[in-house]
């Protein structure tokens, strides 16, 4: 049976459509991560599943269950928002017994669900404390701790960590990952951080003005990108991307000219493309290398701008204007600014995108 499904939905607010026939679905157990940039629909999407917005068309569905019409009490999900919203009077296990209660569970059952969620988060000794007297983290445990008490069909997360610190927010991710993998309750998680997303889902859903740009698993999205803006969203550093034009097509054979640097020669593409198209290059940062092993395009050299040091890796900028490009390599590599570095790509690394920014098919030459 599958956690949730949306089918058709539309929504608006007064003349501005955001969604229109929107499908999304989340499998039974699975960890979906919608992402996507400010404004795209995230959180009416969760909104709309957890029944506190109503959608104008469509259908939706929890646990096999129609709830679109469903007020939010009545649907079995369990919302945890940014901001928390404990209530501050009470204490940590008041909190999180507070929708058993209002559900008229038993004590002894509240009671014992209570002390087995706090257990669960390590909130075991903090029971009696009020959120005044919690950290950041702990206070994020509590609100996650009042969304599993109920045992839901689903869980929505609403950018669950933008409040916590660097340091904090990678714990809590861990922490997340653990409890997902114990409890496998279906979840929605929203967030606007590609690396989180990244490290949390079974499958990413990419929004973009509220619409479905790609979904798939996190290295579908990253090694496979269908758009542009697919592979720009993913990735620090960012990808490269360059300018090209197609030079020549023949038989199975594509010559591109990239910016005024450098002519490199693919194979057939996936999509026809005349000469005189332009399309765009793109490539990882940690797709290029100084030596090629096997078959691979060698560009221009390039002058090193400037390089960032992270301890395990290094950014360098080699290059200037449309021909600039980072190239992330090893810490231990020793960079000097100034010096022209050589670089070559592996010819299946290397990404190719349309003017409308949709991917173009590829392959390397036959011969390689
Ligand atoms: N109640 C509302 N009335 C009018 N417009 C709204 C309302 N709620 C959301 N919108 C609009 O719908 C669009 C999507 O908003 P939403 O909050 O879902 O985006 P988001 O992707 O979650 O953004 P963010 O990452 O900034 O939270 C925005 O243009 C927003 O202004």
């Amino acid at each position: 049976m599958p956690g949730a499904t949306l089918s058709r939905v539309g929504k608006s607010f007064g003349a501005a459509v955001l969604f229109d026939g929107l499908d999304l679905s989340v499998g039974d157990g699975e960890f979906v991560v919608l992402v996507g940039p400010s404004g795209c629909g995230k959180s009416t999407l969760l909104r709309l599943i957890a029944g506190l917005e109503r959608p104008d068309s469509g259908e939706i569905c929890i646990g096999g269950r129609r709830v679109d019409q469903l007020p939010p009490g009545e649907r079995s999900v369990a919302m945890v928002f940014q901001s928390y919203a404990l209530y501050p009077q009470m204490t940590v296990a008041q909190n999180i017994a507070f929708p058993l209660r209002m559900a008229g569970r038993p004590r002894p059952q509240l009671d014992e669900s209570v002390t087995r969620t706090c257990e669960l988060l390590g909130l075991a000794e903090l029971m009696n404390r009020r959120p005044a007297e919690l950290s950041g983290g702990q206070r994020q445990r509590v609100a996650i701790g009042r969304a599993i008490v109920r045992e839901p069909d689903l869980f929505l997360f609403d950018e669950p960590l933008s409040n916590l610190d660097a340091g904090l927010r990678a714990q809590m991710r861990r922490e997340f990952a653990e409890l997902h993998a114990r409890l496998g309750t279906s979840t929605i998680y929203v967030t606007h951080d590609q690396a989180e997303a990244m490290a949390l889902a079974d499958r990413i859903v990419l929004m973009r003005d509220g619409r479905i740009e790609q979904e798939g698993a996190p290295e579908d999205l990253y090694c496979r990108p269908a758009t542009l803006f697919a592979a720009e969203f993913f990735g620090q550093p960012p990808i490269n991307r360059l300018p090209g034009r197609i030079l020549r097509v023949s038989g199975s054979e594509t010559e591109i000219a990239v910016g005024d640097c450098e002519r490199i020669v693919l194979g057939a593409l996936g999509t026809p493309l005349a000469a005189g198209s332009e399309v765009t290059v793109a490539i990882r940062p940690e797709a290029l290398t100084v030596v090629p092993e096997g078959h691979m395009i060698a560009l221009a050299p390039r002058r090193v701008g400037f390089v960032e040091w992270f301890g395990g890796e290094r950014h360098a900028r080699l290059g200037t204007g449309d021909a600039a490009l980072v190239w992330r390599t090893a810490g231990d590599r020793a960079i000097k600014t100034g010096e022209s570095i050589p670089l070559h790509v592996a010819p299946e690394r290397l990404h190719l995108f349309d003017r409308d920014g949709k991917a173009i098919p590829c392959t390397p030459l036959p011969n390689l």
